[in-house]
């Protein structure tokens, strides 16, 4: 058998016309559109549109899908009442998880054609922010928000947490990290997606599957690893020593380093930029000063550079949103891309099943019971 390629770096394992990194370059496309232009002019509706049909959608198609949107954010009332069973420490990502779960069991067509898989990546979409939105409610004995008509994906979300009509700033804020955080090519999560929908699973197997990879600090759960850091760390002046110690640890610094890039993930120049003036808007630019410094030390001692999440914890923070909640806001984005990766792979299905190479013990003899020891 060929040699093994540890964690498949560098393999590519599929074919897909949805997302490009150039890695050296620090270049991201969604079906050919870049990240910065996205970031600048779009909305996260209009970039759902392009990651399931690969083209920006006209004035006309994106006031279809953001109606389609709004009639699927609210949640069944047998589904809410599953919610509030949950023991109140549960984490907002292992309510998430068990929540898409759940919600296959609520949905009421049965075809897997691609128009109905596509109606179900719209209300996995909708009905995410509202998941999470209610277990924060629901965790601290409120009854959960209903959505509101007619109001933007971003500004739902807030709203719905928070009980408070967001400003324009902040909204947009989370609308653009929302775009930003949408898809990312064969990441572990969305190749998780792949591989249970590769098995003909349906798409809230799928998601299931791309929710659990995501939790990990490795990949998606850094981002809340990341502000429990600056957390600890607590003040500006403590930053540098922090970091100095931890490497001498040997330990490893959430929100740096990536699988791809080798230069500035192209992300995380717009999540800087926000993190810096949410900070002054709030008037406390602790989280950014710290997160700087940071960056800085691990640039210049170990050549690394920061990744999504790195800045998004402190934007995310500034924003007065709770910690744990940072991955699952992170999900409530990248459930567009992960429902694109899914129609892609049902579209030009073949079933994934790489090889290992085996490096266990030689053929050897069954052992009755009675003679081992
Ligand atoms: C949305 C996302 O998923 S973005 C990634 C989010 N994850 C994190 O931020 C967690 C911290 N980062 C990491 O653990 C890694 O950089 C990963 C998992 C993202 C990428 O890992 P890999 O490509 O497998 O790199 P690998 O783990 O082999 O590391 C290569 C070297 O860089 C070091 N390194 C990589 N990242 C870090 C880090 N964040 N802090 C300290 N050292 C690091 C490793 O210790 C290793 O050093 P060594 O060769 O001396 O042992
Ligand atoms: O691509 C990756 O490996 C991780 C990442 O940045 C993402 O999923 O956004």
């Amino acid at each position: 058998m060929s040699t093994t390629t540890e964690g498949l770096e560098d393999v590519v394992a599929a074919n897909s016309r949805i997302c490009d990194i150039d890695g050296k370059l620090g270049k991201l496309t969604y079906f050919g559109v870049d990240v910065h232009d996205l970031a600048k002019y779009s909305s996260f509706e209009e970039t759902a549109y392009l990651l399931w049909h690969g083209q920006l959608p006209t004035q006309g198609q994106l006031e279809e899908l953001k109606a389609q949107l709004n009639a699927s954010r609210s949640l069944p009332k047998r589904f809410i009442d599953l919610l509030w069973l949950l023991p109140p420490k549960s984490s907002p990502m292992e309510v998430l998880r068990t929540s898409i779960s759940a919600l296959a069991a609520f949905d009421a067509e049965s075809s897997g054609d691609a128009e109905s898989n596509l109606g179900r990546a719209i209300r996995l979409t909708a009905a995410m922010p509202t998941i999470v939105a209610s277990w924060e409610n629901i965790r601290n004995g409120r009854e959960p928000l209903a959505p509101l008509a007619d109001k933007s994906h971003a500004t739902n979300f807030l709203y719905m947490l928070t009980g408070k009509m967001p400003d324009d700033y902040t909204a947009h804020v989370l609308d653009v990290a929302l775009i930003l955080h949408a898809d990312h090519e064969l990441n572990a999560s969305t190749f998780a997606a792949r591989v249970a929908a590769g098995t003909l699973a349906n798409m809230y197997a799928a998601v299931t599957a791309a929710i659990s990879a995501l939790s990990g600090p490795l990949h998606g759960g850094a981002n809340e690893q990341v502000m429990r850091m600056l957390l600890r760390i607590g003040d500006v002046g403590g930053a540098e020593a922090y970091i100095q110690d931890a490497l001498a640890r040997k330990e490893r610094i959430m929100g740096f380093g990536h699988r791809v890039y080798r230069t500035e993930d192209p992300r995380a120049t717009h999540l800087r930029a926000m993190s810096k003036e949410l900070g002054e808007r709030a008037g406390d630019t602790r989280w950014y000063e710290m997160s700087r410094i940071i960056e800085e030390y691990i640039k210049q001692h170990k050549g690394l550079n920061a990744n999504v999440d790195f800045y998004s914890a402190s934007v995310y923070y500034t924003m007065g949103m709770p910690v744990d909640l940072d991955t699952p806001i992170f999900a409530c984005s990248r459930i567009s891309g992960w429902t694109a990766h899914v129609l892609e792979q049902y579209a030009n299905n073949r079933l994934i099943r790489p090889r290992a190479e085996y490096v266990g013990p030689k053929v050897t003899p069954y052992v009755p019971i009675e003679q081992r020891g």
